[in-house]
């Protein structure tokens, strides 16, 4: 941890793979637990607990959350993880099974404490350079964007790149890979009697698991989507994680209560058709667990306007909308990053 306080914006990955088989059934959900975690030791972080379906596989890792798909994985580190080493190993597991990288995204906001990130995260100029040291040629269409805000603190950093098959296709996908959609928030400020729900009481001889299992019901985050199965950790003395899985949809919270420094990350992925009022539903519910003064929601989608409806949503509960910023990347469609603030502000 570092020094100065705990890192809770996190970085995001996901890279996309394809084989020679186009309904891939377990691809990537084949690589064992020892492959997995050579993969966590070199972002520095490990797995505590695990939950999986008949779709995709979802870890609670000590930093953050990270989700296998037969030919998509996400990983999404806080802390002073490095997550940028994990993609080599990564490349090098998948190419094992017969998987090659088609579409690369990493995204992330602005840490609150920049200067305790180590390599290659000490900035997004560095982490650019790694970036596409890393990844093949056949990914050459490449996008390095810092999408701003009013307030000079926010600020959304987006890194894309697709292979050239990929792009041939991407505008004449079928669903349902057109159809989803990614809403990454970042909280901070968070209300402190809210916050105070992610502390545990001293010595109270829990497992995480359990004290997990707490938070998730004393805070109502159960509710935010109750046909979800939830996988929770309270870590010790504060602190929350926890990654729901609901068919093939994932979504996922973890939670720094610290004053000073609080945040919460809340994403999940939907589908541009799923109904636009459950969607609202859903971000209020997140507003309401978390009461933060300040709000970034950035909204990933490669058709439809499903951000539209995030505004109205966020600003019926006393939060305002104060920047919206969209631009387009390959492969991943159009990002639309909005900022909020309290109306006390
Ligand atoms: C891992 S959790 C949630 C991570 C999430 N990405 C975030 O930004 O909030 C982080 C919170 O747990 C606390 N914590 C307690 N023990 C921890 C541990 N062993 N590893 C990571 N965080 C721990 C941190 O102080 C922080 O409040």
């Amino acid at each position: 941890m570092a020094v100065s306080g705990f890192e809770g914006f996190e970085k995001r990955l996901e890279l996309h793979f394809f084989g020679d088989d186009p309904e891939e059934v377990m691809g990537l959900r084949l690589l064992n637990f020892d492959s997995l975690q050579q993969v966590l030791h070199a972002v520095q972080c490990t797995v505590v607990s695990a939950v999986g379906n008949h779709y995709f596989d979802s870890y609670v890792l000590s930093e953050s959350s990270l989700f296998v798909y037969p030919t998509k994985i996400i990983i999404k580190t806080c802390g002073t993880t490095q997550l940028l080493k994990s993609i080599r190993p990564l490349i090098n597991h998948a190419r094992h099974l017969g998987l090659t990288l088609c579409s690369c995204r990493y995204t992330r906001g602005n840490f609150i404490f920049p200067k305790s990130q180590p390599f290659p995260h000490t900035s997004f100029k560095d982490e650019v350079i790694y970036l596409e040291d890393c990844l093949p040629s056949n990914l050459c269409y490449r996008k390095a964007s810092v999408m701003p805000s009013k307030s000079g603190s926010h600020s959304w950093h987006v890194f894309t790149a697709a292979d050239n098959g990929l792009m041939m296709i991407h505008h004449h996908l079928p669903p349902p890979h057109q159809e989803l959609f990614t809403f990454e928030i970042c909280m901070t400020e968070l209300d402190r009697v809210s916050a105070a729900k992610f502390y545990r009481r001293a010595g109270d001889g829990k497992s995480g698991d359990l004290a997990g299992k707490e938070m998730t019901e004393l805070t109502g985050i159960g509710n935010i989507n109750p046909s979800a199965l939830i996988c929770d950790f309270g870590f010790d003395p504060c602190g929350y994680s926890m990654n729901g899985i609901d068919g093939d949809r994932y979504s996922t919270i973890h939670v720094t209560p610290e004053d000073g420094y609080s945040y919460a990350s809340f994403e999940c992925v939907g589908s541009v058709y799923d109904d636009h009022e459950d969607v609202v539903q859903v971000l209020k519910k997140v507003v309401q667990v978390f009461r933060p003064a300040t709000m970034s929601i950035s909204t990933t989608c490669s058709s439809h306007e499903v951000w539209t409806c995030v505004a109205g949503a966020v600003e019926s509960l006393g939060l305002k909308c104060r920047s919206c910023t969209v631009d387009e990347f390959p492969a991943a469609g159009n990002v639309v990053f909005q900022t909020f603030t309290a109306r006390r502000k």
